[in-house]
């Protein structure tokens, strides 16, 4: 008889789908149609019809790779008790946190982040936590000192009253989580915390105030003299657990790499690799964990969940890395700049599970760091020749580094051997953050977070799906990590503009899927996921062509939708309703409003057609050689519940950024057209009207769309549109009526 079997630690479950599945049909077959019905009478229409056509089978094809994202959804159930249970040892783990400007991301937002992880329910000796600054700034470290003197305090109350949300400032603005009847033991302690963290936000906003959050001397005196963009390698190890405590307190090591103007430092993506050289010099931990200096870890099980898929599975090749969803904190009733993206999160995230996995998300990730050292499923020592030469012409001339690199590339997780002192290779830890070090090697390009995209975490995810690793989604309740999502107008645009940029750069690439499917281990349906995902800039022009279609209708009397006596006019509307309702559905069962889909839609329409827009043109520039794309850090606010009372966030503000000119461009045609429209009713059908009803109804809606962009036009202040925008706007204007007459003649 086989010995019994040990309880699985997590399930992989197929979530049932039929209806979907057969709404998702019909609207696919709608379109066929509609495309069927364009094309045979396409001679007897004029160019627009022509554009119709195109918009409508690019959309027919983005519905068709939803489809295939949304065809097979899985869910995975983790049981971390199991694993506790199971007397075996946990191993160690890495935690990345990145920041890079104390501006744009408070401290204070950092240090959160830090002191969640540095609470997780996992033995503190398997623990060390990296924070890279990229600022160079003794504000940040300064912060980060104070805050492990805090953590002294914070860790062991968690523990002891088992506290669920470990990031201090969401634990205390909920007043719900500290009800009357608790022990006065606790009610004691808990004043103590609230002061002792009330104080940590003083001293923090203190030093904020002051162009230097202290003398530098002692420990600071590596910040004397320096320059952000030109300074050497900063490493301080701030917390130690010098007996290796399980329930003391984990390290926690302050990186800020060498940066020297000459050398290109590759944003995130390069912070991340000089982390993994770091660490891998000083803790080694076959794991690794990387988050975003805004996302705090949500759930103190959180690491524990997610070492259930990765050492709980049969072959590894089915967890190359655990990605968690991202969730925001603190949302905007109704989402009101569509960034919230949680119906994105649940469909799409667990779609992308059923297929080979989840896209990296660039924070919320556990991965296995042989993964990110380049290895593929199965690979033995013997078979990689791990010769020295091979070793250093890879991973670089560090010598303590080759042999860690080597001995984590052999060895499986149990038997790493992990330096005995985080102290006995600091020197060689200064050695791998120089920015020299990559020179001649494989880090960027073919092993660790790679560069040339923005959207450095889907290329890096992409090259890890492409050695045939899978992924695992993990959506576990409460969610693992809470992040903080742009709060105003332009912030959601640009960070959307990073993103369609990032993604274009690597579609054009020699990274791109297409070739990974072809010749390496790119599943085929994994990648018609990625395309879905990285062709999101292209579809602003065909957004843009289809939201001033119908308005070039109406300005030069033609049609491009049939008319509402013919029976065709049925396939466009159905599309039209059952789309639009089967994503009304979408957000009534994630929990939210209507009002909410209405905001997402508008969202996607304006993000489409303006910051996605921009992506293309800034890699139009790159490929053209004319500039280079670069990583703007999105702007974080920590929302303490005392909001500024003049300001009415959820308003769309604007700024005199050219992003905002397409959009200003389209709401003006579609506002002529609605009043061409308006006078073409009233006169009747005397001049024999080719437009009707329909194009009218489409005018309306990219109005309302628009409605953010239409109220701008008429306020003042940061809620409108500068004029300067609004000027170019109307010369576009004139200039795309004039092309519609030109092209009507066609
Ligand atoms: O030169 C840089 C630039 C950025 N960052 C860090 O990168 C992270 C993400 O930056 P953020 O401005 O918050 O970008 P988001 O658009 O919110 O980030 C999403 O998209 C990025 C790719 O565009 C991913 O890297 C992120 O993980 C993902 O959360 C932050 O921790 C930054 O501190 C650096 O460390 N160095
Ligand atoms: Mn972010």
């Amino acid at each position: 008889m086989a010995k019994p079997e040990l309880p699985p630690l997590y399930e992989r479950n197929p979530v049932k789908n039929t209806i979907p599945r057969f709404i998702e049909i019909v609207i696919l077959f709608f379109c066929f149609s509609l495309l069927g019905y364009r094309l045979i009478h396409l001679k007897n229409h004029g160019f627009l019809w022509l554009i119709a056509l195109l918009c409508e089978s690019w959309f027919t094809f983005t519905w068709f790779l939803v489809i295939n994202i949304k065809w097979s959804p899985v869910e995975t159930k983790t049981y971390p008790e199991r694993l506790l249970q199971r007397n075996s040892e946990l191993p160690p783990l890495d935690m990345f946190v990145t920041t890079a400007d104390p501006v744009l991301e408070p401290p204070i937002i950092t240090v959160n982040t830090v002191i969640s992880l540095l609470a997780v329910d996992y033995p503190a000796n398997k623990l060390a936590c990296y924070a890279s600054d990229d600022a160079a700034s003794p504000l940040t470290f300064y912060c980060l000192v104070e805050a492990s003197k805090f953590a002294k305090l914070w860790v062991p109350f968690c523990k002891k009253y088992n506290v669920q949300v470990r990031a201090p400032f969401r634990y205390f603005s909920d007043n719900s989580l500290f009800t009357g009847n608790k022990p006065s033991e606790f009610q004691e302690e808990w004043k103590r915390m609230k002061d002792e963290y009330g104080q940590l936000c003083e001293k923090i906003e203190d030093a904020a105030k002051k162009s230097l959050p202290c003398d530098l001397t002692g420990e600071f005196a590596a910040f004397s003299n320096i320059e952000r963009k030109n300074h050497p390698t900063i490493i301080k190890v701030i917390l130690e657990n010098k007996e290796a405590l399980p329930d003391g307190l984990p390290y926690l090591i302050y990186v800020s790499r060498e940066k020297r103007p000459k050398h290109h430092h590759h944003f995130k993506a390069g912070a991340m690799n000089v982390l993994t050289r770091v660490s891998g010099v000083m803790s080694n931990a076959p794991f690794v964990l990387n988050v975003d200096c805004d996302m705090f870890a949500n759930n103190p099980q959180t690491v524990l969940h997610a070492m259930c898929p990765l050492l709980g599975v049969k072959d590894e090749i089915d967890s190359g890395f655990v990605q968690f969803p991202q969730h925001f904190y603190d949302g905007l009733k109704d989402d009101p700049f569509g960034n919230q993206m949680i119906v994105m999160m649940k469909y799409i995230g667990r779609g992308i599970a059923g297929l080979q996995g989840p896209l990296y998300g660039g924070t919320g990730c556990f991965h296995r760091r042989k993964v990110i050292y380049g290895s593929s499923p199965g690979d033995k020592s013997a078979q990689r020749k791990l010769s020295n030469e091979g070793l250093e012409m890879t991973f670089g001339k560090a010598t303590r580094f080759k042999k860690s690199v080597a001995q984590t590339l052999s060895a499986s997780n149990t038997t790493i051997e992990y330096p005995d002192s985080i102290y006995n290779n600091i020197d060689e830890a200064y050695q791998v953050a120089s920015c020299g070090y990559e020179y001649g090697t494989y880090w960027g390009e073919k092993i660790g977070w790679i560069y040339g995209s923005t959207t450095e975490d889907v290329l890096t995810g992409l090259t890890i799906h492409s050695r045939g690793w899978r992924s695992v989604w993990l959506a576990t309740n409460p969610c693992g990590f809470l992040g903080c999502a742009p709060s105003c107008g332009p912030d959601t645009l640009i960070q959307q503009k990073r993103w369609s940029t990032g993604l274009l750069e690597i579609i054009f690439s020699s990274k791109s899927p297409f070739f990974a499917t072809i010749k390496e281990k790119l599943e085929f349906r994994q990648l018609l996921a990625y395309i879905w995902l990285l062709t999101w800039g292209m579809r602003s022009f065909f957004e843009i062509s289809y939201a001033t279609l119908p308005a070039c209708c109406i300005i030069t009397n033609t049609n491009f939708l049939p008319k509402m006596n013919e029976p065709a006019i049925l396939m466009p509307i159905s599309i039209f309703v059952i789309f639009n309702l089967y994503c009304l559905w979408e957000y009534i069962q994630t929990g939210q409003s209507i009002r909410s889909w209405w905001n997402n839609h508008r969202m996607s329409r304006i993000i489409s057609m303006t910051a996605w827009l921009f992506g293309v043109i800034s890699v139009i520039f790159k490929i053209l050689g004319l500039s280079e794309t670069v990583f703007e850090v999105t702007k974080k606010e920590q929302s303490t519940g005392t909001e500024d009372c003049d300001d009415k966030p959820g308003r769309f503000t604007f700024d005199g950024s050219p992003i905002f000119v397409p959009g200003t461009t389209i709401l003006l045609v579609n506002l002529t057209a609605v009043v061409i429209g308006f006078i073409g009713f009233k006169q009747g059908n005397q001049g024999g009207r080719e437009w009707g009803i329909g194009e009218f109804a489409c005018c309306i809606w990219v109005v309302f769309c628009f409605w953010a962009f239409l109220k701008g036009l008429f306020c003042k202040g940061k809620y409108g549109i500068p004029l300067p925008t609004i000027f170019k706007s109307v010369a576009l204007v004139l200039l795309f009526v004039q092309f519609c007459r030109s092209s009507s003649r066609l």
